[in-house]
């Protein structure tokens, strides 16, 4: 199956690479074309504008940054509304919101062509391994065609019905992980400063800290989010996976839903506030676990 693919960011770069690992061929675009070498190396070609990869392949997908991206890639000059028409396809993987992701819709369905949104949850690492949750919405039988490729990336898809069902979907499944991990954040510093004191403990009462841990993470309180990002975050080292500008938009975009459907989300708004915060700090290009500066300027323990 031949695809196009627009956008080599930390996502596109591992999603187009797997598609050409598993026998794809794929002719991708990026808005700094010097990104696509290292795809070329991997057997890709590269298509010069959006237009002139759709006009290759039957099938394009795009994984951008947010929706000011989408539809400058759709709407702009050399962009997929150029080429696009009948018998093709174009599914955008970038998680937006629902009234971006019908614009584009509307836009593609009226020159003939065929509009799947397919957000993604999972990370860089998911994105790599073939292992994302592909939340799609739109067109059934280019949703159908796409299923070859959604195999290889991910390890469940699903059909969500009518467009923005799969952007929403999105929003509220990265509203709750932005609240959630900020309060594992903070509760993790919390539980750093007790862990401190019991692995004190166990030590003078001549316990093996190490046997403490293994312990606690085989219990109830183990915490799957520290364990994953508290290394780093101690190390105030956060090379981004997710980062945390989008993270910030994902919260944004959900509260605006929230807002239209009149349902009050305080806990995200306060989260959502933490994000800006980080933003305002100039930690949007890292990963989204960098919010915990924000906790740690707040009066959180810098022990943690
Ligand atoms: N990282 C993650 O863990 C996850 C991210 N997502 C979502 O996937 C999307 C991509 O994320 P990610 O790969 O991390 O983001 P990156 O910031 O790494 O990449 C963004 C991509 O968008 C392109 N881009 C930005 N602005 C424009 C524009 N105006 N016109 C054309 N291209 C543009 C960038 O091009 P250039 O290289 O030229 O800057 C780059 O290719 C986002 O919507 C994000 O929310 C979803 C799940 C997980
Ligand atoms: O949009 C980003 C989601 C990251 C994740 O699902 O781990």
């Amino acid at each position: 199956m031949e695809v196009g693919f627009l956008g080599l960011g930390i996502m596109g770069k591992a999603m187009a690479a797997n598609l050409l690992r598993h026998g794809f061929r794929v002719t991708v675009w990026n808005r700094t074309l010097a990104k696509c070498q290292e795809l070329v190396a991997l057997g890709a070609t590269v298509g010069e504008t959006p237009a002139a990869v759709v006009a290759k392949c039957r099938y394009t997908i795009a994984m951008l940054s947010d929706p000011s991206a989408a539809l400058s890639v759709v709407f702009d000059k050399d962009g997929v509304l150029e080429q696009i028409g009948e018998g093709k396809g174009y599914v955008d993987m970038s998680t937006v919101d629902a009234a971006t992701s019908s614009k584009i819709f509307e836009g593609v369905k009226q020159k003939g062509g065929a509009f799947v949104e397919a957000p993604v949850s999972g990370s860089k690492k998911p994105a790599e391994d073939g292992q994302l949750v592909i939340l799609a919405a739109g067109d059934k039988t280019l949703y159908d065609d796409m299923v070859p490729a959604f195999d290889v990336l991910g390890k469940k898809s699903f059909f969500l019905g009518e467009i923005g069902n799969g952007a929403k979907m999105k929003l509220v499944v990265n509203m709750i992980m932005g609240s959630i991990s900020l309060l594992s954040i903070i509760t993790s510093i919390l539980m750093m400063n007790s862990l401190s004191e019991g692995l004190c403990l166990a030590d003078k009462s001549g316990l093996s800290p190490q046997t403490l841990l293994d312990v606690l993470d085989l219990g109830a309180i183990a915490n799957p989010m520290f364990k994953m990002k508290g290394p780093t975050m101690l190390q105030g080292s956060y090379n981004p996976a997710f980062p945390l500008k989008h993270q910030q938009k994902d919260m944004r975009l959900a509260l605006a839903l929230g807002d239209e459907n009149a349902v009050s989300m305080p806990v995200s708004a306060a989260a959502n506030e933490a994000f800006k915060k980080a933003r305002s700090l100039g930690l949007g290009d890292q990963d989204f676990s960098a919010v915990y500066e924000v906790v740690k300027g707040a009066g959180g323990s810098g022990q943690a």
